[in-house]
């Protein structure tokens, strides 16, 4: 049956009148010190209390919650430390209701306050209402908003009218350690009868007109190592008799991309998605301010300068970027070392319809090529280690409309439709396995430094968020009427 009249502006005064409590409970999720990227037993202790957090709030919203075990993760050291348990819960299950799954995680990136943190990083600091802390916009915030919309629900008595799943996990900085395997596990179970995904793992691209997320940029990453021996020689002894790695590697590095961004390998750009008049008026109603997000950013100039041709470079282009040199010597000092043994490390963005395994084997040729034109003595070794899809959506699905009405609801405009440059992996994984329509939400603005020191969420941004989640519900379910 259709909600109550006036049922809206009751969930949105409720969210109001909460939200120090919900600001609270985002202040008690951040103290726990998630930190999935520094292997140590205390991280991996602090992750695995989160989860248990987690699944005990989901509990008390009466969500049956499964709390899956994965194993352990082996360390390149021998060392074996636990996965903390990924969580599946549900909540609802009429027949007549859309079923909605939301991912979330609940790791962050590590912190300390050394790094030129503000604030104490675990500690939520509210400073003219930004909330700043640790995971506080990535994901916790997020997560938190979904919980706080269906919690209003409950609050006020009334009925969920979509069916919600939850898979939220602790491992995504750590490149979301096995993930993939349990949903695949999880295929015709967990996620039968599932209509929609939505995760809320990204930023908008303004500080104040909401997004819709339809596409992320995919990634490979590489390694090229330059080995003479595995010792390092002396400078004085060796210097003018031998190839050294460090100057093939800085060739070979030098030769991927020329100084206007554009990639120099060949066949690259083959199967890049060509452009259509359609797609270029898209980035024209971009709420992008160019200038403040290159002063905010403090780069001098960005290689290109209009709105549109800034957002094509970041959305659907492959960009190449270099990342770093092992072996390379890199403390302050004169050091007279040639180092014997290096390993560059960079990365390709990838854009729709490019192939991970077609680019690899571009990389490889494009590498041998240069180094055999070198007649260096050393040996070269090139290795994709990570081949990672783009993803993108069809903007008709109609959960992209309800996320647009409720948008409209909240915020009254219309989001930006925007992609994102980085690689969310997920997406494309419950694109492939469920074969569902799967969306962004984000709720985060476009300067709340993710990843970064002095990360924040804006209160504004997580409680209309938390609304946002509460209309969006409404909104799904109204398309199953
Ligand atoms: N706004 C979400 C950003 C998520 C993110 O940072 N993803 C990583 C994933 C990745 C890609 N290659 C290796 N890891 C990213 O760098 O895009
Ligand atoms: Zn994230
Ligand atoms: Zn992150």
């Amino acid at each position: 049956s259709s909600p109550p009249a006036g049922l809206l502006e009751k969930l949105f005064q409720y969210i109001d009148l909460q939200q120090d409590a919900f600001v609270q409970t985002l202040k008690d999720w951040v103290a726990i010190e998630s930190d999935s990227v520094q292997p140590t037993p205390r991280f991996r202790r602090e992750l695995c209390r989160m989860m248990a957090v987690a699944a005990d709030k989901l509990r008390r919203l009466g969500a049956s919650v499964d709390s899956v075990d994965t194993g352990s993760q082996q360390l390149p050291d021998g060392q074996s430390l636990p996965i903390p348990p990924i969580i599946l819960a549900e909540l609802g299950n009429g027949p007549k209701k859309p079923t909605v799954c939301f991912y979330g995680h609940l790791d962050v990136q590590p912190a300390a306050r050394g790094d030129g943190w503000l604030t104490e990083p675990y500690v939520l600091t509210e400073v003219d209402g930004k909330l700043y802390g640790r995971g506080a916009t990535d994901n916790k915030g997020p997560v938190l908003a979904w919980i706080n919309a269906v919690s209003t629900f409950q609050a006020l008595e009334q009925d969920l009218p979509v069916n919600i799943k939850f898979i939220l996990e602790g491992m995504e900085e750590a490149g979301s350690v096995a993930l993939e395997e349990l949903v695949q596990k999880e295929k015709d179970r967990f996620f039968s009868g599932v209509d929609y995904i939505v995760i809320s793992d990204n930023l908008w691209v303004s500080r104040r007109k909401p997004a819709v997320t339809y596409g992320t940029r995919g990634n490979s990453y590489f390694t090229v190592e330059v080995k003479c021996r595995d010792q390092d020689f002396h400078s004085g002894t060796f210097g003018g008799i031998l190839n050294e790695p460090m100057a093939d590697l800085v060739a070979l590095l030098g030769s991927l991309v020329d100084s206007s961004g554009h990639i120099l390998i060949p066949g690259i750009y083959d199967h890049v998605a060509s452009l259509t008049e359609e797609e270029k008026n898209i980035y024209k109603s971009i709420d992008l301010d160019l200038e403040e997000y290159r002063n905010s950013s403090q780069v001098k100039k960005f290689l290109f300068d209009t709105k549109e041709e800034v957002l094509m470079h970041l959305w659907r282009y492959p960009s190449l970027s270099i990342h770093g040199i092992e072996g390379a010597f890199d403390e302050p000092g004169a050091k007279t070392v040639i180092p014997g043994r290096v390993v560059g490390k960079f990365s390709i963005r990838l854009v729709p319809h490019m192939n991970a395994s077609v680019v690899e084997k571009q990389v490889k040729h494009h590498l041998e090529d240069v180094f055999s034109k070198r007649n260096s003595s050393n040996q070269m070794a090139v290795s994709m280690v990570l081949g990672l899809p783009p993803w993108i959506a069809n903007i008709n699905d109609s959960q992209y409309l309800a996320a647009k009405r409720a948008i409209r609801t909240v915020f009254g405009t219309d989001p930006d439709m925007i992609r994102d440059g980085s690689t969310i992996p997920i997406a494309r994984i419950f694109q492939e396995i469920i074969g569902k329509s799967v969306m962004m939400l984000p709720l985060g603005a476009v300067d709340d430094g993710e990843h970064s020191q002095n990360e924040k969420i804006n209160r504004w941004n997580y409680i209309e968020g938390s609304k946002l989640f509460a209309a969006f519900f409404l909104e799904l379910a109204k398309l199953h009427e």
